[in-house]
C-alpha cells in the first residue's frame, strides 16, 4: 500500500516520457524565406514563387515563408488583399501558387500567412501544403496583436481582423509541425500544447516590428524550447521567419528569419535584407538532446499541471 502510493506521488512528480511519434524522415533541409513585400500584389506573388523555386533548387524539402507576405502589414490592407482559401483557384491566386509549386518541386510548405475572407470577416491564415499539393492545415492567427506602447507602436489588428479559435499542428513528409503565427509566440502555452502532442518542429511566421524586434523576437523562439522543458524538453526545432526589412513601409518589420534547434541554440539566422535562410534539420539529435538534462526527472508534477483543454473536451 504504502509502495504504492509512493509510486502514484513519484509518478505525479516526474510521468513516464509521453513517446515522440518517430518523423518521416531523420535529415532535410529547410529555407526560411525573408522575402521583400511591396503593395504590389501580383509582384509579391511571383517574387515568392521564384524564392521557393530557388529554395527548393539549393536542396530545400520545406519551405517557410513570413507573416502576410502577399500585402503590406496594414489594416487598411487586409481587407483588399484578402483570398478565399476554401473557394481557392482564382479566388486564392496566392494559394493556388503555393499548391502548385508544393506538388510541382514535391516539398512541403509552410505558407506563411495571408489575409483569408470567409464570409464577412478576415483571418490572418497560414496554409501548409503537402508534396502533394493538398492543403494539409489552415492555421488562423489565434492571438491579435493588439498593442499600445506609447511613443513606439500601436498597432490593433482586431479593428479588421477575426481571430482563430484552434491550435493547428500537422502531420507533414518532413516531420510533425505545430504552427503559429508572430503574436502566438508570445502564448507558451500553445506550444506547450505542440510538444505535447509530439510535434517534432515549430514553425512561426512573424513580423515583429523595430520596437519588441530586437527585445523579443529571438529570446521568444529560444524560450519556445525552454519553457517546454517542464514537459517534452529539448526535443523541437523552431524556425521563424519574417519579411525583409522595407525602411519606407507604414510597417517596419524586424526581420532575423531564425531556425533554433533542440539545445535552444541558434542555428541559422540573418539580419533584416532579403535572404534565404537554409539549414539542416536532424531529428535524431531529439533524442539525444533529451538525455542530456534530466528535467523530466526533476520537474514537479504534483505542483503544477499542463492542462490540454481540447483533450479533455474530447474525453
Ligand atoms: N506583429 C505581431 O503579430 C507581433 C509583434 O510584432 C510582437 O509581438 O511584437
Amino acid at each position: 500500500m504504502a509502495s504504492s502510493s509512493a509510486s502514484m506521488a513519484e509518478q505525479a512528480r516526474a510521468p513516464p516520457a509521453l513517446p515522440l511519434p518517430a518523423p518521416p524522415v531523420d535529415k532535410f533541409m529547410i529555407a526560411l524565406c525573408q522575402i521583400t513585400v511591396t503593395p504590389d500584389k501580383e509582384r509579391n506573388i511571383a517574387h515568392a514563387r521564384s524564392k521557393i523555386q530557388e529554395a527548393a533548387a539549393k536542396g530545400a524539402k520545406l519551405v517557410l515563408l513570413p507573416e502576410i507576405w502577399n500585402s503590406p502589414y496594414s489594416n487598411d490592407c487586409f481587407p483588399v488583399y484578402a483570398e478565399d482559401i476554401d473557394a481557392g483557384g482564382d479566388a486564392s491566386p496566392s494559394t493556388t501558387m503555393l499548391s502548385q509549386l508544393s506538388r510541382n518541386l514535391n516539398i512541403t510548405i509552410v505558407g506563411g500567412s495571408i489575409p483569408e475572407r470567409s464570409g464577412d470577416r478576415i483571418f490572418n491564415t497560414c496554409c501548409v501544403f503537402g508534396t502533394d499539393g493538398n492543403l494539409k492545415a489552415k492555421h488562423r492567427k489565434i492571438h491579435l496583436f493588439d498593442i499600445d506602447i506609447p511613443g513606439k507602436i500601436t498597432f490593433m489588428e482586431s479593428k479588421t481582423l477575426t481571430a482563430g479559435e484552434t491550435p493547428t499542428i500537422v502531420d507533414t513528409e518532413v516531420g510533425r509541425i505545430g504552427i503559429g503565427i508572430c503574436y502566438d509566440l508570445r502564448f507558451q502555452e500553445l506550444a506547450m500544447i505542440y510538444a505535447a502532442r509530439g510535434a517534432h518542429l515549430l514553425c512561426y511566421p512573424g513580423a515583429f516590428n523595430m520596437t519588441t524586434g530586437p527585445l523579443h523576437w529571438e529570446l521568444l523562439q529560444r524560450a519556445r524550447l525552454g519553457k517546454m522543458w517542464e514537459i517534452y524538453f529539448e526535443r523541437l526545432y523552431v524556425a521563424t521567419c519574417s519579411p525583409a526589412r522595407e525602411p519606407g513601409a507604414g510597417y517596419v518589420a524586424w526581420g532575423h528569419s531564425t531556425l533554433v534547434g533542440p539545445f535552444g541554440e541558434v542555428l541559422a539566422t540573418t539580419e533584416h535584407e532579403e535572404a534565404i535562410i537554409l539549414a539542416e534539420i536532424d531529428y535524431s539529435l531529439l533524442e539525444l538532446r533529451r538525455t542530456s538534462l534530466p528535467l523530466l526527472k526533476q520537474r514537479r508534477g504534483d505542483l503544477y499541471q499542463l492542462v490540454d483543454v481540447k483533450r479533455l473536451n474530447s474525453q
